[in-house]
């Protein structure tokens, strides 16, 4: 069953931008979105219908797995950060994965845009249920990998206490670096 519990299903929060809009990456280092990490999957999302939010990645060298295929926890890391940015951007609280389960139906070459289409499917406390579904090159593409991924509402507390203190007077030195996030980080 999924949700595996009840749950409520949120409107999306008033600040998020109109359907069609592109997302900024979140932070600048980070590896689904950054533009700072030169192998990273460079994951670009804008704002779907409703509770939708849909990304790109496209398979380089760099994310091989087996000759001219992409690596499955590769693939796994570009659905942790689709759905974790369908959270952020349609919650706008912030949340971290508690649990992440893939299905890999399809080898994804390089040089393959995979199209990820996730949706908010529903919040019980702190509890965040999303799900995903891959398709290659195409919206309408053949399904390569479903995903889907409880995240947990935190504090920033929780980054503050657990990031490593160079990181986190980077982004008090440079707050750019964390998109459009409007966050004090002061510790
Ligand atoms: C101002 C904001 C504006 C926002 C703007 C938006 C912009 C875009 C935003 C953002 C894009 C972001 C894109 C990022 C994408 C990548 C994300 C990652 O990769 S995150 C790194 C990997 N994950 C970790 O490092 C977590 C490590 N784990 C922990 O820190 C803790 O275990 C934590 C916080 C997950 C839970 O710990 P506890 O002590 O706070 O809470 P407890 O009570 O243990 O759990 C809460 C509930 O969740 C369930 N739960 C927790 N883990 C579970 C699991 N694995 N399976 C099932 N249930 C689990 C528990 O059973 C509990 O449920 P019951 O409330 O009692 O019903």
């Amino acid at each position: 069953m999924w949700p595996p519990v009840a749950v409520e299903l949120p409107e999306r929060h008033e600040d998020t931008p109109a359907p069609g809009t592109d997302l900024p990456p979140h932070y600048a280092y980070c590896f689904g979105c950054g533009d700072r990490q030169e192998d990273g999957l460079h994951l670009r999302a804008s704002v779907g219908e409703g509770q939708r939010i849909r990304s790109r990645f496209t398979v380089t060298e760099a994310h091989q797995g087996a000759p001219g295929l992409a690596h499955g926890g590769l693939l796994a890391c570009a659905f942790d950060e689709a759905l974790g940015t369908t959270v952020g951007n349609l919650l706008r609280r912030p949340a971290v994965t508690g649990r992440l389960e893939t299905d890999f139906l399809r080898p994804v070459p390089v040089g393959t845009t995979l199209v990820i289409d996730a949706r908010l499917d529903g919040v019980a406390g702190r509890k965040v249920y999303v799900s995903a579904e891959g398709r290659i090159d195409a919206e309408d593409g053949p399904v390569a990998v479903r995903a889907r991924a409880l995240f947990v509402l935190v504090e920033l507390k929780h980054f503050i206490d657990n990031g490593r203190a160079e990181d986190l007077r980077a982004v008090a030195a440079d707050p750019s670096l964390l998109g459009s996030r409007p966050v004090e980080l002061n510790p």
